[in-house]
């Protein structure tokens, strides 16, 4: 699996920036370093080659935006055509060109891949981070495990086209390892590491995650030990690790700023508090992967509308019976089902007002300005 990722990497251009300027070797190119691929170069015209340098997009805040390119950490104004529409908008992980001589931002390369989620207590998608290559998914080997969440995660993870590692933490504190490797018989394309986060030594198989060039996202609840696995693998104190509560394994949530960290000798680490609660919306293609093993037995039930509760010549009952299939593995499917179907309802009846409130408020405008020039 990792091979396939290597082959993925960049051929940066040999021996020659984007700048022009000559380089030692290609490994050193800051852009490479940055993600840049040549799904990304491929997206330049030969002006925009001359006349634009990219820049990565490390941190957004509400008036300007943080980005890193060639020539360092630059800041950028939250301002024109490539901000007004907020769907659009570049967010963590985008790679933007900027005007060589101006550096002001002309727009957004396409993704290689993009999270995003329900906005908490709004009708609207909001975005997290694009162009994510791999993703940890994080539990704790206690009662924070559990197989619904992680495929809840891997439904995003999929939909999104990242590869995706499960992350077993606190494997320190729990030694019933073997209970959770049978847990997850029924996830063999899943890898999946125990470790003690705090131990960098423990950590260190995840680092094929985090290579020069590559972007790591993680995924998890609160308290699953997230920030102190970031720490261990950047090898310095990114973010604040938040104290547990001793009942009930939750932490506490901790503040951070900054949401995309260049690891010394290794890639990018995404640490970004939109990623921790995602609820699912348009992921249907990520959720029919995800459980891709249910369908495959739905396809060989007697009747096409098989509803699998107690008809006739039913394969996904008779997998459950002959024990192959999970029953909660069946329930979990339906409410993930159930889930996505509600929430992209939502979202397109969101588009869809906010484009009668744009039409509106486009018309109104230009009868304001009809009488306006009437009035003249
Ligand atoms: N013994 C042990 N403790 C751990 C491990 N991982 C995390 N912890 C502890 O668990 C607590 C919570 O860890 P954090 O890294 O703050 O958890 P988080 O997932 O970032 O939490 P949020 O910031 O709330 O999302 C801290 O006290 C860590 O020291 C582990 O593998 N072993
Ligand atoms: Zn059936």
């Amino acid at each position: 699996m990792s091979k396939s990722l290597i082959s993925r990497r960049p051929v940066f251009r040999r021996g020659v920036s984007s700048s022009g300027q000559e380089k030692p070797a290609a490994a050193e190119s800051p852009l490479r370093k940055l993600g840049w691929k040549p799904f990304f170069q491929q997206q330049l015209s030969l002006d925009e080659l001359n006349d634009c340098v990219p820049v990565k997009v490390m941190a957004v805040h509400r008036s300007q935006i943080e980005v890193t390119g060639e020539a360092g950490d630059e800041v950028v104004l939250v301002h024109g055509p490539l901000f007004d529409d907020a769907s659009e908008r570049p967010t963590v992980g985008d790679w933007l060109l900027l005007e060589r001589a101006s550096r002001k931002p002309l727009r957004r390369l396409e993704r290689s891949s993009l999270f995003k989620r329900m906005a908490p207590g709004a009708r609207q998608a909001q975005l997290i981070a694009a162009n994510v290559d791999n993703v940890l998914i994080v539990s704790s080997c206690n009662h924070d495990f559990n197989l619904s969440r992680v495929e809840r995660y891997l439904a995003l993870v999929k939909e999104a086209g990242c590869r995706a590692c499960l992350v077993l933490t606190k494997a320190d504190l729990d030694q019933n390892h073997d209970s959770y490797r049978t847990a997850l018989k029924g996830h063999r394309d899943l890898p999946v590491v125990l470790v003690n986060a705090l131990d960098a030594e423990s950590v260190a198989p995840l680092r094929e995650y985090c290579r020069s060039g590559e972007t790591l996202a993680l995924l998890g609840s609160s308290g699953v030990g997230k920030s102190t696995l970031l720490n261990s693998l950047a090898g310095a104190e990114l973010a604040a690790t938040g104290g547990i509560r001793e009942d009930d394994s939750k932490g506490r949530h901790t503040t951070r700023h900054r949401a995309l960290y260049a690891i010394p000798d290794g890639g990018l680490l995404l640490d970004s508090p939109g990623m921790r609660e995602l609820r699912l919306a348009d992921v249907q293609d990520g959720l029919a992967a995800t459980f891709a093993d249910i369908s495959a037995l739905a396809a060989k039930c007697r009747f096409a509308d098989c509803a699998h509760e107690s008809e006739p010549g039913c394969a996904v009952q008779a997998a459950i019976e002959s024990d192959t299939l999970d029953e909660r593995r069946l329930r979990n499917w339906r409410k993930l089902e159930r889930e996505v179907r509600r929430n992209t309802r939502t979202l397109a009846e969101s588009r869809a007002d906010d484009k009668a409130l744009g039409q509106m408020y486009r018309s109104v405008q230009s009868h304001a300005r009809a009488r306006k020039s009437g009035e003249e």
